[in-house]
């Protein structure tokens, strides 16, 4: 059977339950999932030479990594060439480019040094989401936002300042709005003596940096809480409450990463409870192992479940999908494959559920049958909906993509 005659009979038998299968596809072609730079250098960017910090770790040593600009963008085309539909591309500051033998620190950069990367996008139609770097940096080997150190503090929130006037300049170029999401990784190994000073100086950091003129149409800032880190374990200011406030507050996107809670809570779960009190919120999706360990997106069963809360809630146009993972261990942009084909497969899958029918069922306290027919939506034939939607979009189909990855590893990544 080819890959059409496969999904006709599929289609058939999502209708026999009320699902169209047709519409289930234009609507996924039209989500944009953003894909994170980082993934392709282990998140080492191009503005210094340090290691890795901020409590998070790339672990691993396969051969291949992006060592320049030219790299990335060759590497990120790569993988865009493998995965279907509507892409964005999501940056650091950290991945500033400078001209030859140039160099701005992080409080100073400017739109200038971004350039190539404007140009990058707009030529393959990618919209561009933006990070301040708050980490591997001289100044950040303690804290930033929260510093005591005012010239520290002020150094990190003309950081901050810097890229929004970068986001919006990747909006004003790109047409589309630009997601620029605050992380800071200040916090405590131990037990603190002082909880509320670091979070008063980040929430006047914040302030001072959200002071500066934007335009909030085409800049939707975000704040992505965090529960630990590696070396801060006791503490961190930016917690899930500081950030909820704070965004809620300030007129701003609270940005939720899976891997930034408790083991037994879910994100899944939260989606409902920040769409009721939020126009629209952002999320990292990832995948926590034991801890915050950014592994590769799998079609598991939370992938499943917040694409399905943003589906049947109706709010793919309020839902920022970004990813963030970064796994050193493997091909790198097989990881970006699979995280993103993943996130899309996900997504497909929640379209493909009949999910009125569903929600009537819970609303009519008929459990026994909700039970039954999401356990058997679980062995309809997505597969065959999704080789298709591939091929529609002539990316490859099923597992065929991964010899473009080996051949691209042997022709091009083995060399470096
Ligand atoms: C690169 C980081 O993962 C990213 O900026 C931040 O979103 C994070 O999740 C830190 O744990
Ligand atoms: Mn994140």
């Amino acid at each position: 059977m080819t890959v059409k005659e496969n999904y006709q009979a599929a289609k058939e038998q999502y209708k026999a339950i009320g699902v169209d299968t047709d519409q289930a596809i234009r609507t996924l072609k039209n989500i944009r999932v953003s894909m994170h730079c980082w993934q392709g250098d282990d998140v080492m960017g191009f503005d210094q030479d340090g290691p890795l910090s901020g409590g998070i770790q790339t672990t691993g040593n396969y051969p291949g990594r992006a060592r320049t600009p030219e790299e990335l963008m060759a590497d990120i085309d790569q993988t865009l060439k493998l995965v279907p539909g509507s892409k964005k591309l999501n940056l650091h500051a950290s991945y500033a480019i400078f001209d030859e033998g140039e160099f701005c620190d992080r409080d100073v950069i400017e739109p200038k040094h971004f350039k190539k990367w404007v140009e990058y996008a707009k030529e393959r139609n990618l919209g561009i989401d933006f990070n301040p770097t708050f980490f591997s940096h001289p100044k950040a080997e303690q804290f930033t936002l929260t510093s005591t150190d005012e010239d520290i503090r002020q150094f990190w929130i003309r950081h901050g300042q810097a890229c929004i006037r970068i986001s919006q300049y990747f909006a004003e170029e790109t047409g589309q709005p630009c997601v620029m999401n605050i992380w800071i990784p200040d916090g405590l190994k131990d037990v603190p003596a002082d909880r509320m000073g670091p979070r008063a100086r980040f929430k006047d950091s914040l302030d001072q940096i959200l002071s500066i003129p934007y335009d909030t149409t085409k800049v939707y800032v975000t704040l992505e809480s965090k529960v630990f880190g590696i070396g801060m374990e006791s503490y961190t200011a930016g917690s899930a409450e500081f950030t909820m406030n704070y965004a809620a507050k300030n007129g701003i996107l609270p940005l939720m990463d899976n891997g930034h809670y408790h083991p037994t809570e879910v994100v899944s779960d939260k989606i409902s409870s920040m769409l009721l009190f939020h126009d629209k919120i952002a999320l990292h999706v990832t995948r926590p192992v034991r801890w915050d360990s950014d592994h590769v997106v799998l079609f598991d069963d939370e992938t499943k479940e917040i694409a399905k809360e943003i589906v049947r809630n109706n709010a793919i146009d309020r839902v920022f999908i970004g990813l963030d993972f970064f796994d050193a261990s493997i091909n790198r942009i097989a990881a970006w494959t699979v995280g993103m084909r993943n996130m899309q497969k996900a997504l497909m899958y929640a379209l493909l559920s009949p999910n009125e029918h569903l929600k009537g069922l819970q609303d009519s306290g008929n459990m026994t049958e909700l039970m039954m027919q999401q356990e058997e939506m679980k062995t309809y034939p997505l597969g065959a909906v999704w080789d298709y939607y591939c091929e529609q979009e002539g990316v490859p189909v099923r597992e065929d993509w991964f010899n473009e990855v080996q051949k691209y590893e042997k022709d091009v990544l083995s060399r470096r």
